[in-house]
């Protein structure tokens, strides 16, 4: 998603209250976590002080918090802030495609991630499973993929959100920058990927509540009279707001040329956004065996709903409204400038909810940027402790001295977002022409990645040459089709959508006859069981090395370094905690494991003699979710590309009650992820919440009997 930068508007709210706000939320979100990380810890027996817990939350998240986190850090601001400014461009068609592209891939990733947990059930990161089937040098190459579609998809969003906050009220570009990552660094560098959990958690239900909020409240305004006065409106202002390549030039058909290249920009683009960030391969890695694709497929269905009723409400109700009185800066033109800027909907609240309105949007950029932020931060630090750290730099590192480097990578990675986000402003970056660039540079990998998993049959030779390869093939269509529709190769032909949507697809799938035809060069077929060998090994290292250092601890301690020894006795139980086989929360049973701890590679054990950690039941269990995965998959793919939209490809234009009863539904829709990603984990943490709830209780009781 790209956003015009250096564009201000009318100043909506002071740079007061934007700095009160933006250091007020970032205090208070800390606070929050820090108070829960303490009573998991306290009451729970979560600590996010072994790696295992940092970085994959013990393997134990249930299926309502899965959800809520995954749909929080798929939840951009794109999908309300420019789902709105880009119905107001092309229509009504744009919030709908919009949805189609956020949720066929998290129901992919659903499919992904139980396959994961069948053939790596221990694994991290999705980079670990590269290195152990292919070694160093794919090892890089998807590092490479991984890290700048994170930082590009990542620094994009805080430049969208730093420019939206210099666009309403002005405040210094920088400072923005500065402060949306920094409480957010806080919280996530103590608490790990459970603490993103329920940030995300908090985030999603406030944010639930203000995209509702702002649907209904603009929908209800006398100036716009309900869905039937939004369309008697629209109808009434269409001979100002004619749409070049829409049918009729109507902003009510879903024939629009323009609408449907954009939903399948972004498809792809959203495509690498999920596969080639080890974030969303970690929550899955985080889920218990049943939660993984009931929890990945309830946020997939919720997105659905996002962009869908708030970008039509508002992107419609925009159009309605800016050549009236009651438009902020009226009669002033309302420029595409201030559109691509992402003002449109800053400015809708601001003309009908008013002050208060513009505080809470403030609040839901805040929601929406923090939790992204939030887990881009685990996923790079994750890559840069586990797959950087580990691998290369100090491969004897305990456990401890792990979360010791994730805390830092976090820091780290934050300095660094940021640098690189006000460094992309003031270099003058063209957000467009990189958001057009980062597919073609992401894409490539997802198929050979995908095939690590799926395809015993690829070979290393072609899991390292397929993306680079791709990268070459989509980065040639690119300017090749740019070259032949527009005449040359220029920043301005480049960032046409046709020869960037050209060049996605052929970065993305050209990987796939690459990946087939190398493989097919020299033979090979992988055996699975070499993932467990190569897996238990490292835990078996693992254990031993943090035994070691907690023998050295006790020695060096003496018997008076009573905070030392503490907290070497809480190390050890914890220990336990990092093996996911002896998890009761992933209700596995478990079998020996047979590999021989001290054997280092795969070779040297008789691969017969291996058995998976899981037992028969659940092995069967993770299979049978594997087929269902695939069938919701395929199931979403066909009704959210074909069934659905496709009929209505045609010449027409929407008529007043099929415009209400279309709005009703993604209305409703919007319900439906409220209960889905909000009320459904309350119930489904019953157990936990209540367990906490009573600590706390109790804790808090001792605490007034021992002060009176
Ligand atoms: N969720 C995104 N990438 O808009």
């Amino acid at each position: 998603m790209s956003v015009q930068l250096g564009v201000q508007g009318v100043t909506l709210i002071s740079q007061g209250t934007g700095y009160g706000m933006l250091i007020g939320l970032g205090v208070g979100f800390c606070g929050v976590i820090l108070a829960a990380v303490k009573i998991q810890k306290a009451y729970l027996s979560e600590d996010s002080g072994t790696s295992e817990m940092f970085m994959v939350a013990n393997r134990s998240v249930g299926r309502g918090l899965t959800a809520s986190a995954v749909f929080s850090s798929w939840m951009w601001i794109n999908e309300t802030v420019f789902s709105a400014a880009f119905c107001y461009k092309f229509g009504l068609a744009v919030p709908f495609w919009w949805s189609t592209g956020l949720c066929f891939q998290i129901a992919l990733m659903a499919a992904l991630g139980v396959l994961a947990k069948i053939r790596v059930p221990f694994a991290h990161t999705s980079l670990e499973i590269i290195r152990m089937r292919y070694g160093w040098i794919g090892h890089v190459v998807f590092i490479i993929l991984n890290i700048t579609n994170n930082v590009f998809g990542c620094a994009s969003m805080i430049l969208t959100g730093s420019q939206l906050i210099y666009g309403i009220s002005g405040m210094h570009f920088v400072a923005a920058t500065i402060l949306i990552p920094l409480g957010v660094v806080l919280y996530t560098a103590v608490g790990g990927l459970k603490a993103t959990f329920l940030t995300d958690y908090l985030h999603t239900l406030v944010a639930l509540i203000l995209i509702i909020y702002f649907t209904l409240s603009t929908l209800t305004h006398e100036a716009v009279g309900g869905l039937g006065g939004l369309y008697d409106k629209i109808i009434a202002t269409a001979s100002e707001n004619q749409i070049s390549g829409n049918y009729n030039g109507s902003l009510l058909t879903m024939k629009s040329r323009d609408a449907i290249i954009w939903g399948l920009i972004l498809k792809f683009g959203n495509l690498a956004l999920v596969v080639m960030d080890t974030a969303f391969w970690q929550k899955s890695f985080a889920t218990e065996v049943k939660a993984t694709v009931p929890g990945y497929n309830l946020a997939a269905a919720a997105i659905f709903g996002i962009p869908w009723g708030l970008g039509t409400v508002i992107g419609l109700t925009a159009r309605a409204l800016h050549n009236t009185p009651i438009w902020p800066a009226y009669p002033e033109e309302f420029t595409m400038d201030k559109v691509n800027a992402g003002l449109v909907m800053p400015y809708v609240i601001q003309a009908l909810i008013g002050e208060r309105g513009i505080d809470a949007f403030l609040v839901l950029l805040f929601m929406a940027l923090t939790s992204t932020v939030s887990s881009s931060m685990i996923a790079v630090s994750s890559i840069l402790s586990f797959d950087v750290y580990k691998t290369y730099i100090n491969p004897k590192a305990s456990d401890k001295k792990l979360v010791h480097v994730s805390h830092l990578t976090v820091v780290f990675h934050a300095i660094f977002i940021t640098a690189v986000s006000i460094g992309l402003n003031y270099g003058g970056a063209d957000m467009t022409w990189i958001g057009y660039f980062r597919p073609i540079l992401s894409c490539p990998g997802i198929i050979p990645l995908a095939l690590t998993l799926c395809w015993s049959r690829q070979t290393r030779l072609a899991a390292i040459l397929a993306p680079v390869l791709g990268f070459f093939t989509g980065l040639a269509i690119w300017l090749a089709t740019a070259k032949t529709l527009y005449g040359a190769i220029t920043m301005k032909t480049t960032e046409q959508s046709l020869p960037a949507l050209f060049g996605a697809i052929g970065s993305f799938f050209s990987p796939a006859i690459y990946s087939v035809v190398i493989s097919l060069y020299k033979p090979y077929s992988f055996d699975w069981r070499i993932f467990l060998v190569a897996e238990t090994a490292e835990q078996a290292r693992l254990k031993r090395a943090d035994e070691k250092e907690a023998r050295i601890a006790v020695n060096d301690s003496s018997s008076t370094d009573a905070q030392n020894a503490d907290g070497v006795l809480e190390s050890s139980p914890k220990r336990e905690n990092t093996d996911p086989t002896s998890k009761e929360a992933t209700s596995s049973k478990v079998q020996n494991i047979t590999s021989d701890s001290s054997s280092t590679t795969s070779e040297k054990v008789n691969l017969d003699d291996v058995t998976h950690p899981f037992d028969d039941d659940t092995l069967r269990e993770l299979r049978r979710w594997y087929r269902i995965a695939w069938w919701i998959f395929v199931g979403i793919v066909l009704v959210t590309f074909v069934l659905w939209p496709m009929p209505l490809y045609r010449d027409y234009i929407f008529t007043k009650t099929f415009f209400q009863s279309w709005t009703v539904v993604a209305i409703i829709w919007q319900f439906f992820a409220f209960f889905a990603v909000v009320v459904y984990p309350l119930y489904d943490g019953r157990h936990e919440i209540s367990r906490g709830t009573r600590g706390v209780y109790h804790a808090g009781k001792r605490l007034l009997s021992r002060k009176s």
